[in-house]
């Protein structure tokens, strides 16, 4: 295609909001009329879905939920008056706790304010304020957050040697909506250690975001803590950025989460319009079919060029990843459906893996997220009339250019600038997006059932530690991994045994090995 009919092309798909000044371009995806032609049928159905959805419809069959968090925004959507009332008490709430906690209204019992925040949560209950934080906390916030998004003790350490003079005024805020999940479990006990170990009252400090009555809502409200927060059960852990999990951490950091809410709902309005090209998520959707043949047969390689959106990729990760690689479609066929999603920041990522992308496998399109404010102050010349932000916005250009030559497509999200509204706006966008990707494929993207496969084989492991233990307190010399096996009545599990084993020795935890460790069958165990 020439300059010109490039040109024409850029101007006839180009999707500009005007509230938020946000534009989506997809002329560099290289579909043509008859695509767009063909995929219409299946568009329609997508915008049917999505309104049954927003409707209160059971749009999780295989868990009979319904899916709502397009309501958080707007509960005047809601389809009951009972669920409108929860969300708006829910966000009222939110403001009137981080405005005691910002006054010193509450306060530790031995220091005038908070100052830190240690938020536990892993998956959706982490990816969302951890981009959030890196996006929009101000520098010097009114409370500094740390994240423990994992059940890894030294990352637990981490967080704890950090704060470990600011202990008596942190707050934890537990987040977890089943309340049942390991790796938060796991680090709330620690934290609870840490605060006794001080002679600190953890229940002080405390704060849960979970569903009423989970196992976690018992313990908190059971052990008196802080303050409990609700999550709401037709809200998926991956598109929960913008109920309490997002919220109060964000409210708490001093972000305007008002504007968080209302830059979503701006989305939402316009991603209800049921035209393709003035709705920037059916661009988005259409697009990625049109690059993976609906199979999901080119990853997505997110490229923001701006550093406050770092965890952009991160995050849309398991929005996608989670929502959109299933098994099977929602008739029970297999199909293996999913895109994969991976980016960090440009201009960065061209000095890593950008090469690949122009010469190397052609298995991906880049998703460029432009920010047109360079920064809230003037930039002085690095050259003659040419400042940082320049080079940046040329390197975007530059990379755009050079992947087209090449035949690998892009999209490019442009907005005015990272506030709340446009964070707010992003999230909603691919939640959107997502959404209407999964009815074009036709599949559930509100469950994630291949999660539970890995939890329970988990469990299996840390049962089979125990019985492994058992063998070892009964033996009276040490044994083969063959015979642990064997007395464990689980011969079918000696690599397990052999690597839980290997582990609790290089941890002290009382297990001594003896034998080449280059050969496991030479090893032999006993409790030291
Ligand atoms: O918030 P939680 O119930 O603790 O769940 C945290 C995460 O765990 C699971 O593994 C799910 O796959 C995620 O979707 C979820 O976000």
């Amino acid at each position: 295609m020439d300059a010109a009919a490039l040109w024409q092309r850029y101007q006839d798909w180009l999707y500009y909001h005007a509230g938020l000044g946000f534009y989506v371009d997809i002329s560099r995806m290289r579909f043509d009329d008859a695509f767009v032609e063909g995929l219409q049928p299946k568009l329609e159905k997508a915008f049917q879905d999505m309104a049954a959805l927003e409707g209160g419809a059971i749009a999780n069959p295989d868990e009979n939920r319904m899916v709502g968090h397009y309501w958080l925004r707007d509960p005047d959507l809601a389809p009951t008056p009972e669920i409108k009332q929860e969300i708006v008490e829910s966000v009222d709430q939110i403001e009137t706790f981080a405005r005691k906690i910002h006054s010193g209204a509450i306060h530790p019992p031995q220091a005038p304010r908070y100052t830190d925040i240690i938020s536990i949560g892993i998956g959706g209950s982490a990816l969302g304020p951890e981009f959030v934080a890196e996006a929009l906390a101000p520098d010097f916030p009114p409370l500094a957050i740390h994240f423990i998004d994992n059940t890894d003790p030294a990352g637990i350490d981490r967080v704890l040697t950090r704060v470990r003079n600011r202990l008596t005024s942190t707050l934890v805020i537990v987040i977890s909506k089943s309340g049942g999940t390991p790796e938060p479990r796991n680090g709330t006990i620690e934290l609870k250690a840490a605060y006794a170990g001080h002679n600190l009252d953890f229940t002080k400090h405390a704060i849960a975001i979970t569903t009423p009555d989970s196992k976690l809502d018992r313990q908190a409200k059971s052990e008196g803590w802080l303050a409990t927060f609700p999550m709401f059960d037709w809200v998926g852990g991956r598109t929960s950025e913008l109920s309490a999990v997002g919220l109060l951490p964000a409210a708490l950091q001093g972000i305007d989460i008002r504007a968080m809410l209302a830059g979503a709902k701006e989305i939402d309005v316009a991603t209800r319009v049921t035209d393709l090209k003035t709705n920037p998520a059916a661009l988005l959707a259409l697009s990625w079919y049109y690059s993976g043949n609906g199979r999901g047969e080119k990853d997505m390689v997110v490229l923001p060029y701006k550093d406050s959106l770092l965890l952009f990729s991160r995050y849309l990760q398991q929005l996608v990843m989670e929502s959109l690689g299933k098994e099977k479609d929602l008739d029970g066929n297999i199909v293996h459906q999913g895109i994969a999603v991976y980016g960090n920041k440009g201009s960065t990522d061209q000095h890593a893996y950008v090469q690949q992308l122009r010469e190397g496998v052609p298995n991906f399109f880049a998703t460029f997220i432009e920010v047109l404010e360079d920064r809230s102050g003037s930039s002085p010349d690095i050259d003659p009339g040419a400042t940082a932000g320049d080079y940046l916005s040329g390197f975007l250009q530059g990379t755009r250019q050079a992947l087209y030559e090449k035949q690998r497509d892009s999209i490019t999200i442009t907005i005015p600038q990272v506030n709340p509204h446009t964070v707010g706006a992003l999230i909603a966008l691919y939640e959107r997006a997502v959404g209407f990707y999964g009815s074009l494929v036709n599949i559930n993207a509100y469950h994630q059932p291949g999660v539970e496969a890995g939890k329970k084989a988990a469990a299996v492991v840390l049962d089979l530690q125990k019985q492994v233990l058992q063998v070892l307190q009964e033996a009276k010399t040490p044994l083969s991994l063959a015979q642990i096996a064997e007395k464990a009545a689980a011969t079918d599990q000696i690599e397990a045994i052999y690597k839980i084993l290997r582990h609790l020795q290089a941890n002290r935890r009382g297990v001594a090995m003896q034998g080449d460790p280059a050969h496991p069958e030479s090893l032999t165990f006993s409790l030291s």
